[in-house]
């Protein structure tokens, strides 16, 4: 099978641009990842927030690094394919981030 189309990884100027932009997501240290926790009211909330952030990544076909304990979510996201942060990772924090709100 041939590879699969390759997908760039941010830039410099793109990483300057858009990370900054992310409201409370923060680089992961020692990974070229961007992460973010969330807090709901309980159980409920955090599987709603994660069953309608899981169709938005399907779509997407972008996936989320995540784990969910009681009412919290911790979130990782990465490109696998890129080995490394790239736009869909921008676009995908931004659509969860509106999810959440
Ligand atoms: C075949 C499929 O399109 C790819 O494996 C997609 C699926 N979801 C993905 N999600 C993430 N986070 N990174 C990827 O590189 C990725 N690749």
């Amino acid at each position: 099978m041939e590879a699969r189309m390759s997908i760039e990884k941010l830039t410099d100027a793109e990483r300057a641009e858009h990370l900054p932009a992310l409201t409370g997501w923060t680089v992961v240290d020692g990974r070229d990842a961007i992460a973010k926790s969330f807090k709901f009211s309980d159980f409920v909330g955090a599987f709603g927030f994660m069953s309608r952030v899981a169709l938005l990544a399907e779509k997407a076909d972008h996936h989320p690094e995540w784990s969910n304990v009681y009412n919290g979510v911790d979130i990782v996201l990465t490109t696998h394919d890129a080995d490394g942060l790239s736009m869909r990772d921008v676009k995908l924090a931004r659509a969860i981030d509106g999810v959440a709100a």
